[in-house]
């Protein structure tokens, strides 16, 4: 089962297990961007778990599927051939190295930049029968993701009351965005090597636990398990699966609220809402009989914006929990940490450097 040119898994001992954990959660607030109360259920959502799943979304399973069925057929070519696309610095095809720090994971992707130009330019040259095709299934189904992130952004803004209610969405509209594009595929693995890690009672790591950096994100999978998400007591849960809909994930650099409700959940968080909002770690474990395609939409502001607290969402005299920085001072910071560590620590007032 596992895919010709992928090693097995007895040749990868750099791939990281870890112990198994509970079953699937059933608790993910879900959200139907029609209902009228839809506001007020993302902001507790992302108050509470800093992740929810959204239905009623407006993204055609048409899009969603033309993009998958890509995607398979880019990652079923002969491993040479995907080797050409690579390597992932900063954009293109990667296999198991994840970042530039020796995080690995029983995964393979492609990386790119939202920037339509630096999509037609590199990674899609590789694509030589049919590059076309390829880069429409990826602007379309980005374009319309972009969109329906852009409208949970402005539902944020106006049930906490910010003006203007584009303030985030702006940021993700912006031409110089830098917004990325992820296409994972997670190989299944064979019955005989997934019964040799669960006799040794540990799961295979596909894509390690992290926070995203950015300002928001949105998962949409096949209906394979694999996505887990660590709740307040630190126990992992498994995201049950769902192919029609999106999982929305707060990132590192969305805005925290107020220190009160930081002291509350003390989880190092979001910059933007000054602590209220919850980056939640999150992580793909990969021992699944099915192999597993995940697309995300990373949005992101431009390299020079400024990440701090929205005025706002400040009470008269509060001060901000963290350092100011622009979002490509903490991508640079991102970049030199491993996949695991608390990024946002050192921009921290009274903590990091
Ligand atoms: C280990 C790393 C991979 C990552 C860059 C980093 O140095 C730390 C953040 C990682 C992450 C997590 C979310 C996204 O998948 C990603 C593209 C991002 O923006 O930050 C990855 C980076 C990556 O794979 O290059
Ligand atoms: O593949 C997935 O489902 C999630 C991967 C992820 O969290 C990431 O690429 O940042
Ligand atoms: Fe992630």
């Amino acid at each position: 089962m596992v895919v010709l040119s992928q090693p097995a898994l007895d040749d990868f001992s750099v791939i990281k297990t870890c112990k198994p954990t509970s079953g699937p959660f059933n608790e993910i607030p879900v959200i139907d961007l029609k209902n009228p109360k839809a506001k007020a259920r993302i902001v507790e959502a992302c108050e509470e778990f800093g992740f929810f799943k959204v239905v009623n979304h407006g993204v055609s399973m048409e899009l969603m599927e033309k993009l998958e069925s890509e995607a398979v057929k880019f990652f079923k070519l002969p491993q040479s051939q995907k080797d050409r696309a690579g390597p992932p610095n900063p954009f293109g095809y990667g296999n198991k190295r994840i970042g530039p720090n020796g995080d690995v994971g029983w995964v393979e992707y492609l990386l790119f930049s939202t920037n339509l130009e630096f999509i037609s330019q590199k990674s899609l040259s590789i694509f030589q029968k049919n590059p076309e095709v390829f880069r429409c299934a990826v602007n379309e189904y980005v374009s319309a993701v972009r969109e329906m992130v852009c409208e949970v952004s402005e539902m944020i803004a106006d049930e906490l009351k910010i003006e203007p209610r584009n303030v985030l969405s702006r940021l993700l509209r912006d031409e110089k965005s830098d917004s990325f594009f992820r296409l994972n595929h997670y190989p299944a693995i064979s019955f005989s090597e997934l019964q040799a890690v669960r006799v040794s009672g540990r799961n295979v790591v596909g894509f390690g636990e992290h926070t995203d950096p950015q300002i928001i994100s949105a998962v949409r999978s096949n209906n394979t398990t694999g996505l887990q998400i660590s709740l307040r007591d630190g126990a992992w849960v498994s995201v049950p699966p769902d192919h029609h809909s999106f999982f929305i994930n707060v990132g590192d650099s969305l805005q925290v609220t107020s220190n009160p409700i930081l002291l509350k959940f003390p989880v190092s968080s979001l910059v933007m809402t000054n602590g209220r909002f919850r980056s939640l770690r999150h992580r793909v474990l990969a021992d699944s009989l099915k192999s597993r395609v995940s697309m995300i939409y990373f949005g992101g502001p431009p390299l020079g914006e400024k990440i701090t607290p929205l005025p706002s969402l400040m009470d008269e005299g509060e001060e901000s929990l963290y350092k100011e920085f622009t979002w490509c001072e903490y991508k640079k910071s991102a970049y030199k940490t491993r996949l695991g560590d608390n990024r946002l620590r050192l921009f921290e007032k009274n903590g990091g450097n």
